[in-house]
């Protein structure tokens, strides 16, 4: 399998708080990775220098043979993010957000029209397109994010716990999306705390605490969704201070 991601003695440091020690991993075109780790793992910090928002202090990330302190625009343009941050603007309607970033992202003037109508229909928002965002809930607002973030067809999507709030019904049109995309070798990235349905979409499984990479393997490696919360549980009881125990 070709790789994608290629991350090599990633470190990260603010200040003496050291969030990132010493990573490396290789991701494969296509691969759908899952991160788990209590809070404060860094886990988002991980996931902010693959979609070059932040630096590291050390090490080197290359994406798709670009080097990340080369060229960060055009590793940019080939990531589709998700967070807890939706990055809307309030202020337009759903429709004139997806339009501004269409624009952002170069999408051929052709084909935005269709394209969001698309994507809108795909998150369920179609009927709702012309009202503002600012008047959405918080799961239509991450709805909405989600198809801002699928827009240009990204071949990497990065997502930070995306589930958040998101009802039983907008997560399964959110597995539906994702797993749609994965027609495509599209390479998706997903921190969650959710073990139960990540164990059943992912294909492999990485752990890390207090800045470590701690576990790494393939679904097809692990037993069943018991063990790996077994030795999810192995690796952060150790850690006396581990915040996100309680998220498990
Ligand atoms: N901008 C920042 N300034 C200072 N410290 C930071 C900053 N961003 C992250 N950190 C610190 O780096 C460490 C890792 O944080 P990170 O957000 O990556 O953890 P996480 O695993 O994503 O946690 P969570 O599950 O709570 O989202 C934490 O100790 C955090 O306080």
């Amino acid at each position: 399998m070709d790789s994608i991601i290629s991350l090599t003695g990633l470190s990260k440091s603010f200040g003496r708080r050291k969030a990132l020690n010493n990573i490396d991993l290789v991701i494969g075109k296509g691969e759908f990775v899952a991160i788990f780790g209590p809070n404060g793992a860094g886990k988002t910090t991980l996931l902010k220098i693959m979609s070059t928002i932040i630096e590291p202090t050390k090490g080197n990330v290359l994406i798709n043979g670009i080097d990340s302190k080369k060229d960060p625009s055009k590793i940019r343009g080939m990531i589709g993010a998700i967070s807890h941050e939706t990055y809307l603007y309030d202020e337009l309607t759903a429709r004139e957000n997806l339009e501004f970033f269409a624009h952002m992202y170069d999408i051929d003037k052709d084909h935005i029209d269709d394209r969001i109508d698309d994507i809108l229909k795909n998150v369920n928002l179609f009927q709702r397109a012309d009202e503002r965002a600012g008047s959405f809930s918080r799961g239509m607002k991450q709805r909405l994010s989600i198809a801002r973030a699928l827009l240009h067809q990204p071949s990497i999507l990065l997502m930070d716990e995306p589930y958040t709030g998101l009802d039983q019904h907008a997560a399964a049109n959110f597995e539906r999306v994702l797993m749609g995309t994965g027609n495509s070798d599209v390479t998706r990235i997903m921190i969650t705390h959710n073990i139960e349905r990540a164990f059943e979409l992912c294909d492999r499984m990485l752990i890390m605490d207090r800045g470590e990479l701690r576990f790494d393997k393939l679904k097809t490696d692990i037993e069943s969704v018991e063990e790996f919360k077994e030795q999810y549980l192995s690796i952060v009881e150790k850690d006396t201070d581990a915040e996100g125990i309680s998220n498990f």
